[in-house]
């Protein structure tokens, strides 16, 4: 036996009101003429009116605009639509009470959605700091070289990271001389993974990248509201983000003075203010600074502070070029080389000509510039071998111009400059005996002729 049947029907009638009662959705009942016969609390909270006001009222009159009495007069439904109504956003359903065929009244149902469109667009609001915290700690890099991942053999360079050893341990502010490319983030991030501070944000800025109106809202960071443009809620500085951790200056030797002086109240206060706000926050941060510039010629020629310099050179460490490091050179590329063999799933040799290109360049752009030489080479190869031909022509240039210079007498020039052309056409046309024959047709000599000129046992 069904509930349905159990009760009469003045105690159903009665039981459907409770029901009514108790629902989160405003619900309105009007008759075929569209009065007003019933409306819940909800609907009256919703739309912020009192019974009596409503009430067995002509619902078109008390609710100009109202729906429900065309959906009555049609008897056709409608659902989802939204209204407001003063601060109040709401949507409603509406569908006509249909008895025997006949339409004898309809039922509107509303949603408040107020709480939701706030929700939503609170969830907006913190979906842009989302993205802006994003932006933010794009820069900070759980730094991920060790010490162990250094290549060299060279002594200065091993003095360089044995410093940086002794450095690590120590708390004191570091800073970091050389070329660019010479690996003074490499070495920064070695001290942070080898020091105490190693489990805490590693944040790195290159001050020469920023412009220099920004760098001080991305170090310090900015309240709402501080200066125009200014992003909702504010944004932490990397100062901020760096507590507890270090933070890499790279290309300090750009830091404008004014940005320089506020540095260094922060390494003296150990205290950082957002800009446009009051309230100071203690920070705990290990400075590592880095630059390709001669600080101290900077200092002397009051281009930058000398207070901050000596507050920055705790430990001074100055990286030598890769020119300095001649054996490091092949130990290097042979370790590139290796990196995209493994990468690129294939097996990349160098040639002992390219090394020994290698060994006469001067390397301006450094371990760098070798690294990026390499990687073009095992792009442009098709076999496995590196051959001069397969390297950038910065690096070719350089050697032709060597060559060139160092090429002796006029006869050993013309001998040198015969190998190469029929080296060049060998490669073209194959280095085996057919293809000997033929460049030796192309050129008019006999295949002796041609293997005498290879090795240059003959006279001009
Ligand atoms: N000793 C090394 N062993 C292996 N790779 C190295 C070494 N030193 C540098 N590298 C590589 O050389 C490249 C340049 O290094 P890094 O960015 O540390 O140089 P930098 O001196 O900070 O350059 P810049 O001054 O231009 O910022 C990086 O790819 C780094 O991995």
């Amino acid at each position: 036996m069904t509930a349905k049947n159990i009760l009469d029907a003045a105690s159903l009638a009665k039981w459907s009101i409770d029901i009514f009662d108790s629902l989160n959705e405003g619900l309105l009942i009007a008759d075929k003429d569209g009065i007003v016969q019933y409306v819940n609390d909800q609907y009256l909270r919703i739309i912020g009116k009192k019974a009596d006001e409503i009430l067995f009222r002509k619902l078109a009159e008390v609710r100009p605009g109202a729906i429900l009495p065309t959906v009555i007069k049609t008897g056709q439904g409608m659902n989802g639509v939204y209204r407001t109504d003063g601060k109040v956003e709401y949507i409603v359903d509406m569908s006509p009470i249909i008895v025997a065929g006949e339409i004898i009244g309809g039922v509107s149902i509303i949603r408040d959605i107020t709480e939701v469109q706030k929700l939503s667009a609170e969830l907006s609001r913190a979906q842009n700091r989302l993205r802006d915290l994003q932006g933010t700690v794009k820069e900070i890099l759980s730094a991920r070289y060790t010490f162990d991942d250094l290549v060299y053999n060279n002594a200065e360079f091993r003095a360089c990271v044995t410093l940086a050893e002794r450095a690590a341990v120590s708390d004191a502010n570091i800073l970091l001389q050389g070329e660019s490319g010479t690996g003074k983030e490499l070495i920064a991030q070695g001290i942070h993974n080898a020091s105490a501070r190693k489990h805490r944000p590693f944040v790195a800025i290159n001050c020469a990248a920023v412009p220099v109106n920004l760098l001080e809202s991305e170090l310090f960071g900015y309240t709402e509201g501080a200066f125009t443009g200014t992003k909702k809620g504010g944004k932490p500085g990397l100062l901020h983000l760096a507590d507890g951790g270090t933070l890499f200056l790279d290309e300090i030797g750009d830091m404008g003075n004014d940005l320089q002086a506020k540095l260094l109240r922060v390494l003296q206060e150990k205290r950082v203010r957002r800009v446009g706000e009051l309230e100071e926050k203690e920070v705990d941060i290990r400075i590592i600074c880095a630059t390709h510039q001669d600080l101290e010629l900077m200092v002397e020629k009051k281009n930058f502070r000398e207070d901050l310099y000596y507050r920055i050179n705790v430990f001074q460490i100055n990286l030598p070029p890769l020119r300095r490091r001649q054996e490091d050179i092949p130990l290097l590329a042979h370790h590139f080389a290796d990196s995209r063999s493994s990468a690129q799933k294939k097996v990349f040799k160098i040639s002992a000509e390219v090394e020994k290109i290698f060994l006469a360049y001067d390397w301006p752009g450094n371990i760098r510039e070798l690294r990026n030489a390499i990687e073009f080479a095992c792009n442009v190869v098709t076999g496995d071998e590196i051959l001069p031909e397969h390297l950038p022509r910065r690096i070719l240039a350089q050697s032709d111009l060597d060559r060139f210079l160092a090429g002796g007498t006029l006869a050993q020039r013309v001998k040198e400059f015969e190998r190469q052309n029929i080296l060049q056409l060998l490669r073209i046309h194959g280095d085996n005996t057919a293809g000997k024959k033929k460049v030796a047709a192309i050129l008019g000599i006999s295949i002796a002729s041609l293997y005498r000129r290879l090795q240059g046992t003959y006279h001009l």
